[in-house]
């Protein structure tokens, strides 16, 4: 019952929608639904006319019967036809224009990050990517099916003036349609066991032909097994789907069975009524007719319920995507953001444990940072420091525990104006196939014109590459649009160059932001980005947290935090660190030779 309210109301929402897009062909669509099943009863009744009048030797009436059956008829098909168009355009138009936002909106404006790298959100968006038309498809449907129901309405009018018998009819369509519906669970069913498989189908072909993975796959040999792999995963496609669709298959034949044995018996009560004087010859024609157009009425309704239900595969992932989006709005957090730091920012028993884990990736993490600080934090592959990272920009929700920015709970802090008071530059830096300039300047960062591109680029070291390119800002980056290709170093400048768009954030986050650069390039990078943290810590007290494994770098900091399996083990100066001969004296000694 629920579920069929969500619908309702989803239906009400689109009927708006397309109102709001194509009214016109929205009504006409409508209304041409409508009246055909109209044009319906009107075949049925001029049938019985025409046959009645012939008996009674009523050649005008005969006539005139036999036009409106015809011409109604006619118009059935012309009614069908037109609907038909009507209905691709406003698919076509309010599925793109009206629909494809709203998807792109929830799929991309939820604050937080943790559903991108969870198979119940992939799904859905798998389900959805380049499918909104059908969203709209599914109302479309919906209409048709209410003109469907009326038309068998009509048919239960008609039949039953003739005789209860014919009624007969009615519970083998139900019973087919029930049968029908049995029939498309199944292969609903099948869709979704399949809809892993089909992912990683997708994913394995997208990296035998990326251009990346494309290289490393080719070196180490490991083809074949990926190609063995999507094969398998194509073939489980396969024999799902097939299973789904042959035992959907004996539910739908039994349905066709059902109603054929329904007509045959119905139709023959009424033939033996006219022997005994109940029914005229007009009435058993009229019954025929009706239910020979009953059986294309059912055919109809059955295939419209069976599009019905494919538009479900895209009608739920919709409902769960603006349902997830406006969950996880964050609504609850309206301080406003600070413009400045004065004691910084203190983490209380922070703990983070991603969805589908059981040991936190940051595990009870306390520690002061004071404003005006250079923060490193350094500890082994996978100790949870980029997860602090993202837990400082909001892009998670602590489990427990909180982050105090100048004693207000970062929870509360409206997330956008967050967002806007902080920079970040992450390991897995965003490759924006667009100009130079913008690829610099996108976003809501400011636009302070050609003096911040200018000061952007020159803190991450980018003014070479700037120079090499062939249209200098306006030159288009990346293949994908005819553009020139970047190396991955060049593509991480590009990226560094983004996040020093804002001139003084309250808090920059650079979590192994060069990593694809040569040690010359990080070198200066570095040094940039040291000169500049200081600078902006005088003027806004602001913080700056880097995640690095160049220890020449992470001396320089005013604290260093040492993380091992999400907890901190050990903080303080480099200095001090070092005389405690602990965890961070040993990564000192291993790494210090290699990266310094
Ligand atoms: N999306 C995720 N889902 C589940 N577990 C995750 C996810 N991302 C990270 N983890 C796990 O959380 C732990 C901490 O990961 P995190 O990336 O924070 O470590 P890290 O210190 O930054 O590692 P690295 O130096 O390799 O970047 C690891 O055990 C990792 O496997």
């Amino acid at each position: 019952m629920r579920k069929l309210r969500t619908y309702a109301r989803l239906h009400a929402e689109l009927f708006a929608v397309s109102m709001r897009i194509e009214p016109g062909i929205t009504l006409m669509m409508i209304a041409g639904m409508v009246f055909g099943a109209f044009t319906f009863a009107l075949t049925a009744v001029g049938v019985k006319v025409t046959v009645d009048a012939m008996a009674d030797r009523d050649t005008t009436m005969a006539i005139i019967g036999g036009a409106v059956a015809a011409a109604a008829y006619a118009l059935d098909w012309v009614i069908g036809a037109l609907t038909g168009v009507m209905t691709k355009m406003l698919i076509d138009k309010a599925g793109h224009t009206g629909i494809e936002p709203v998807v792109m909106r929830s799929a991309a404006g939820v604050p937080e990050v943790d559903h991108l790298e969870h198979t119940e959100f992939l799904d859905r968006v798998t389900a959805l990517r380049g499918q909104s038309w059908a969203v709209i498809w599914g109302f479309t449907l919906a209409v048709r099916a209410i003109a469907q129901l009326l038309r068998l309405i009509l048919a239960v009018v008609l039949l039953g003036s003739v005789s209860p018998w014919l009624l007969l009819m009615f519970p083998c369509v139900a019973l087919q349609l029930w049968l029908d519906g049995r029939g498309q669970a199944r292969e609903r069913r099948a869709d979704l066991a399949l809809a892993e498989d089909k992912r990683i189908q997708a994913h394995l072909f997208d990296l035998c032909i990326s251009g990346s993975a494309g290289k490393e796959i080719r070196a180490t040999g490991a083809g074949p097994e990926l190609i063995e792999r999507h094969d398998a995963a194509a073939e489980r496609v396969r024999s799902t789907r097939l299973r789904g669709q042959l035992s959907g298959g004996i539910w739908r034949a039994a349905g066709w069975v059902v109603f054929a044995i329904g007509y045959t018996v119905s139709i023959g009560f009424v033939a033996a009524q006219v022997g005994r004087g109940e029914a005229t010859a007009g009435d058993v024609m009229m019954a025929a007719t009706i239910g020979a157009l009953l059986r294309d009425v059912v055919g109809q309704a059955v295939s419209t319920a069976t599009n019905a239900s494919g538009t479900v595969r895209v009608l739920e992932p919709f409902l769960w995507l603006r349902e997830y989006a406006s969950e996880h709005q964050d609504t609850e957090a309206r301080t406003p953001a600070p413009t400045r730091l004065d004691r910084g920012i203190s983490l209380r028993h922070l703990t983070y444990t991603y969805r589908g884990t059981d040991t936190p990736a940051v595990d009870d993490v306390s520690v002061d940072i004071p404003a005006g600080s250079v923060v490193a934090v350094v500890g082994e592959y996978g100790s949870g420091k980029s997860t602090l990272m993202k837990l400082l920009a909001k892009l998670h929700r602590p489990v427990s525990g909180s982050i105090q920015v100048d004693g207000t709970d970062l929870a509360a802090i409206d997330t956008a104006q967050w967002r806007q008071a902080m920079s970040a530059a992450f390991q897995d830096f965003g490759r924006y196939e667009t100009s130079f300039a913008e690829a610099i300047t996108i976003g809501d960062l400011e636009r302070g014109g050609h003096d911040a591109l200018d000061a952007a680029v020159a803190a991450a070291n980018a003014e070479g590459l700037r120079e090499k390119l062939p249209d200098g800002d306006r030159t288009q980056l990346g293949t994908k649009f005819g553009g020139v290709e970047l190396s991955e170093g060049q593509w991480q400048k590009v990226a560094l160059a983004r996040s020093c768009m804002r001139a003084e954030p309250l808090l920059f986050l650079l979590d192994e932001p060069t990593a694809s650069l040569d040690a010359p390039s990080e070198q200066a990078v570095f040094d940039s980005y040291m000169a500049r943290a200081k600078q902006i810590a005088s003027a806004t007290g602001s913080i700056t947290v880097i995640v690095s494994h160049r220890f020449s770098t992470v001396a320089g900091a005013d604290l260093i935090l040492v993380m091992k399996h999400g907890r901190l083990i050990e903080s303080g100066g480099h200095e001090e660190l070092l005389a405690a001969d602990g965890a961070y004296a040993d990564l000192y000694e291993i790494h210090a030779t290699s990266y310094s």
